[in-house]
């Protein structure tokens, strides 16, 4: 049963990562084992067929009240607002959800668990398995994350709130989490552009700290893809663009084992 949010509606200013973010609302997760990731990875495939499939628009934007979360085959869709949500990453979801209206973009489902980005998976609500980015239950004090994929542009967007949970440096963002971010953000780019990869290098430069609370953007393109090698650009950046938290290059090797 779903406990938790009501949609439609929008967090109070509280908590650790409000009082941390004064100048802006923003909060994220690494490297996950092998075999979640292959999981992840499938789970991509699925997202492909669904960005090709989706209508454009997508689901209510988030000021329109709904009683339930959206759900596929009974599964929360995670990647739709909640009460734990910023303004800014609200309006930066408001934002890319407009763009989805002429179809040039697309928003991703999310649920917590890979096998059910799956369609018939044998084993479906019988794993115990946590999708390593939707691991908690509590809404806001993990990873908050919507992304959105361009296919023209081989760009995945994903807009982002780390929250207290996920703290490295005291009242900053793990970085850890920017790099899971980023390397969940690239890849799942990678994997709607060839299909299944793995993860095989990712080079990143930390500009700033992210504050635990606040809204960031990875915004990843695929630039080459050469045989098996699929090279990525990510660059992750706070809500209005004013500052540069990372920069990273990412390269993915299709795999026929996923
Ligand atoms: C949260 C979001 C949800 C939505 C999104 C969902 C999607 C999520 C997306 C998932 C995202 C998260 C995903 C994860 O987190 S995946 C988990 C982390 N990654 C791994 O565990 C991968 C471990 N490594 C391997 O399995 C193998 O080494 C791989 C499969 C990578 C390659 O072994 P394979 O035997 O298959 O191939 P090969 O060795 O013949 O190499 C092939 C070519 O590649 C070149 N090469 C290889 N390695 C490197 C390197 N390090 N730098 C530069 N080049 C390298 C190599 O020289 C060769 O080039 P060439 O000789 O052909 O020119």
């Amino acid at each position: 049963m779903y406990v938790g949010v009501t949609w439609g509606t929008r967090a109070p200013a509280k908590s650790t990562s409000d009082r941390l973010s004064a100048g802006g609302n923003d909060r994220h997760t690494s490297a996950a084992m092998l075999s979640i990731c292959a999981r992840h990875t499938r789970g991509g495939i699925y997202l492909c067929n669904y960005l090709t499939t989706q209508r454009a628009g997508g689901p209510a934007p988030c000021h329109v009240s709904t009683s339930q979360p959206s759900l596929s085959k009974g599964h929360r869709d995670y990647s739709l607002p909640n009460a734990s949500w910023s303004q800014n990453l609200q309006d930066l979801y408001n934002k890319y959800q407009e763009l989805t209206k002429n179809g040039d973009w697309k928003r991703l489902p999310s649920y917590n668990t890979s096998v059910h980005h799956r369609e018939g998976d044998p084993m479906d609500g019988e794993r115990e398995n946590r999708l390593f980015t939707r691991n908690l239950d509590k809404d806001g004090v993990g990873l908050e994350y919507c992304m959105f994929y361009n296919k023209a542009e081989k760009r995945m967007v994903c807009i982002f709130q780390p929250g207290p949970y996920l703290e490295g440096p005291p009242g900053f963002l793990h970085g850890g989490c920017t790099a899971t971010m980023i390397d969940s953000t690239a890849g799942g780019g990678a994997v709607c552009t060839v299909g299944p990869v793995f993860t095989a290098n990712l080079n990143i430069d930390y500009r700033n700290p992210i504050l635990l609370g606040s809204t960031a953007i990875a915004d990843s393109t695929v630039e080459k893809v050469d045989g098996r090698k699929v090279y990525t650009r990510c660059t992750v950046r706070g809500h209005d663009d004013k500052v540069v938290y990372a920069e990273a290059t990412g390269l993915f090797i299709k795999s026929s084992n996923l």
